[in-house]
């Protein structure tokens, strides 16, 4: 399938084909099954997927739910648990999570990388930067990301809630062009189909309705392990949708369950309304208030214009007090705004490096730091716009 496809044909299967950077969502139930015992040989060929696709040149992010499913086998915990025997259950089972995960991939010399967040992260401009760049240079590297919520210092007011719009912030975060959430079922149905079996399968949806919305029902609360719900994965194709991200919702318990999207399998498929590329341009572009503004030479607005990063070879000045990851407006010397990106440092930061070439940064700053100014992906250019 080319990247010139017709749209009006795309299925999860063709939407997968053509995914450059996937973010795969795994939920507890899936993972770890009823009885908290984690399910090594299905486990065993996703990885055998993931590494196929990763072969096809595709980047991957796992997220992956099951440190608390874990963590109360290890630490004999029953019941319903308290929030600190949740902190304490997931604390204890994250460790044996990521030693499934990294057991898995072992045949294929891939290394899991651990990432805990928690809403913050993605929230606030400075460790949103902090934490895509640790993303970009995994990724760089070679690692697969393994995500999970930092549930040991989450509490109830800064959670996302669940994995599902975990998986869906993540996807925004490192600007995946598709989610895939493996669930207990093969995506949505016109309603709950435990409760109505004449519900009809969907395989595409085009826009998230109310009506829509409502075919979900409420979350999953009552699960014994996990907590999403389809109300929750819905939420989360909304998010990573308006990021201009892809979704799909596909079943989870078989084995190799990409191999079977990718075989036209059952699933469903969310359609964003935009591109990531389109998306990121009316946030960093339209939306954001440029906190001050870095004078640039002519060769710098030339580079910029070529698809280039900032450098601070390119600096003349700096106008107003800002903090790393805020926006700033680019100005050339005649006082034409060019365009608007995300500092990645601070304005005074920027004042001790302004004119210096990429070698001399360390001697100036103290510190070694990623050279760019402002990275190219966080630049939109007034001819882009
Ligand atoms: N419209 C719907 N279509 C499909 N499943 C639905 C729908 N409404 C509610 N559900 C329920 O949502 C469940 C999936 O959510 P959940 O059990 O949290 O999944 P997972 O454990 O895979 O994250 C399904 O098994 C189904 O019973
Ligand atoms: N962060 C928690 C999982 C929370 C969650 O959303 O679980 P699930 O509904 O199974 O995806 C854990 O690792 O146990």
């Amino acid at each position: 399938m080319s990247e010139l496809a017709d749209i009006s044909t795309m299925n999860a299967a063709s939407e997968m084909r053509i995914a450059k950077r996937l973010v795969i969502k795994v939920g507890s139930a899936i993972l770890c099954g009823a009885d908290g015992v984690t399910r090594t040989a299905w486990l065993a060929s996703l990885a055998a997927d993931i590494s196929a696709l990763r072969e096809n040149g595709c980047e991957v992010v796992v997220v992956t739910s099951g440190a608390i499913a874990l963590g109360r086998q290890k630490l004999g915990l029953s019941g319903v648990l308290r929030l600190d025997e949740k902190q304490a259950a997931s604390a204890a089972g994250q460790v044996a999570l990521a030693e499934a995960w990294q057991t898995a991939f072992a045949p294929y010399q891939i290394n899991i990388a651990q990432i805990l967040l928690t809403l913050d992260d993605t929230e606030g401009r400075r460790r949103y930067l902090n934490a895509r760049a640790t993303f970009r240079t995994l990724l760089d590297l070679g690692a697969l990301p393994l995500v999970n919520e930092n549930d040991t210092i989450a509490t109830s007011e800064i959670r996302y809630g669940d994995n599902d719009r975990l998986a869906a912030h993540a996807a925004q975060l490192v600007e995946s062009d598709l989610l895939v959430i493996l669930s207990d079922i093969d995506g949505l149905y016109t309603a709950d189909p435990r409760k109505n079996p004449a519900a009809k399968h969907i395989s595409v949806v085009e826009n998230i309705t109310p009506e829509i919305e409502k075919s979900a029902g409420g979350a999953n609360a009552s699960a014994g392990v996990g907590s999403g719900g389809m109300a929750s994965k819905i939420a989360a194709a909304k998010i990573a949708g308006g990021a201009g991200c892809a979704s799909i919702i596909a079943p989870g318990m078989v084995n190799n369950p990409l191999q079977a999207i990718l075989n036209g399998g059952a699933a469903t498929l969310f359609r964003p309304a935009t591109t990531p590329a389109s998306a990121r341009r009316l946030w960093i572009g339209g939306r954001l208030k440029p906190a001050g503004q870095i004078v640039i030479d002519d060769g710098a607005v030339k580079a910029l214009a070529g698809g280039a990063s900032l450098l601070p070879a390119g600096v003349l000045a700096v106008r107003g007090s800002f903090m790393r990851g805020d926006a700033v407006e680019l100005v050339t010397k005649r006082g034409q705004i060019i365009g608007q990106g995300l500092s990645a440092y601070y304005a005074d930061e920027i004042r001790k490096i302004a004119g210096c070439k990429s070698d001399q940064l360390e001697a100036k700053l103290g510190y070694k730091r990623r050279p760019a100014v402002v990275e190219k992906d966080d630049l939109v250019l007034r001819t882009d716009t």
